[in-house]
């Protein structure tokens, strides 16, 4: 499954997707997990409990690595910007898993407290201009473009702040977006922004309330929200705990609040029952649209994992 969080900058998307990220890890035996910070602010690490100055290597540093090995044996040329901005679902020759060994995730996936993880680099002078933020963000696109997800298996996205998450095709391609949302106007009315484009892409969008205080708080989500609101995260000392660099088990979180992870995980794994269905779109893409599927190996079995019965059609050149 991939999943994304975003909502107003500050509402708590890297926190929530954090708590996320950290309560699917600590199952025993932890679920396939990657977790992608392609927010501007590039502070999932700290909020899953990094030391502070722990160094990353970038996605962005990698762009033409990704570029190279996602495109696999593919003969076609393909432009930059083919390749980072308008790379529709499923183009170019190579899939890959949630967790697997590949040349990618050797270089750009580091574990930080059981989780791996990999980010996208922060925003420097040298992005504005010709190679801007969004190319970083394209590294993540490309990346979720290529990746066949299993059930229980989950990818984690941390989107940057409200409508510039729009500015490039990633907020398609996720199964469920988690929208962070403080009771508050200004949130809600990223939240209704959000909601007026995104159901236009039919995006799937589950309000999860955050920061609530009272129950004053709550009526004011519930009457703006309605059905949208999933679940909610109270104010949380763990959380606080986190940000004064104190790492504590998941399990220490509040009672409410792991509800709402829990909340959050069956929502998502109900969405992974349409498992089959998804997945067999997504090998069908690529074995419409790779040229040299017909002799990738590695792509037939994969193929053959998804779906046994599976025939493939015609592969089209071009
Ligand atoms: N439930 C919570 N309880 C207490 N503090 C919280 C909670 N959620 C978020 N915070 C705090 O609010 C601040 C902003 O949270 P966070 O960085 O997760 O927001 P964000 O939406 O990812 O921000 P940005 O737009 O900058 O990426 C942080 O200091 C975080 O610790």
């Amino acid at each position: 499954m991939k999943i994304a969080f975003v909502g107003k900058g500050g509402s708590g998307k890297t926190t929530l997707a954090s708590l996320f990220l950290r309560h699917l890890a600590a199952e025993s035996p932890a679920p396939a997990l990657l977790a992608l910070d392609a927010d501007i602010n590039q502070h999932l690490a700290a909020a899953l409990g990094a030391p502070d100055g722990l160094p990353l290597p970038t996605l962005g540093a990698h762009l033409a690595l990704i570029k190279d090995y996602l495109r696999g044996d593919n003969p076609r040329v393909l432009s930059a910007a083919d390749m980072v901005k308008t790379t529709p679902p499923g183009r170019g020759s190579r899939l890959v898993r949630v967790d697997e060994d590949n040349p990618v995730y050797d270089a750009c996936v580091r574990v930080v407290e059981g989780v791996r993880l990999a980010v996208t680099g922060p925003f420097a002078e040298s992005d504005l201009g010709v190679a801007c933020y969004h190319s970083k963000v394209g590294a993540v696109e490309l990346l979720l473009n290529h990746m066949v997800d299993g059930p229980g298996e989950y990818c984690v996205v941390d989107m940057t702040a409200g409508a510039d998450s729009f500015a490039s095709g990633l907020f398609t391609r996720f199964d469920v977006t988690f929208l962070v949302c403080e009771p508050t106007v200004r949130s809600v009315g990223v939240y209704r922004q959000y909601l007026d484009y995104a159901r236009d892409f039919g995006v799937r969008v589950a309000v999860v309330g955050n920061k609530i205080s009272d129950d004053e708080d709550l009526a004011f989500l519930r009457e703006r929200v309605g059905d949208d609101l999933l679940t909610w995260v109270g104010r949380s000392a763990h959380v606080r705990a986190t940000e004064r660099g104190e790492v504590r088990p998941i399990d220490d979180l509040e009672p409410r609040n792991r509800d709402a992870l829990r909340a959050m995980r069956s929502l998502v794994d109900g969405v992974d029952k349409d498992w089959p269905r998804y997945q067999r779109q997504a090998v069908e893409f690529h074995l419409r649209n790779a040229a040299a599927w017909a002799s990738d190996r590695a792509g037939r079995d994969l193929a053959e994992q998804v779906d046994p019965d599976y025939v493939p059609g015609p592969v089209l050149i071009g």
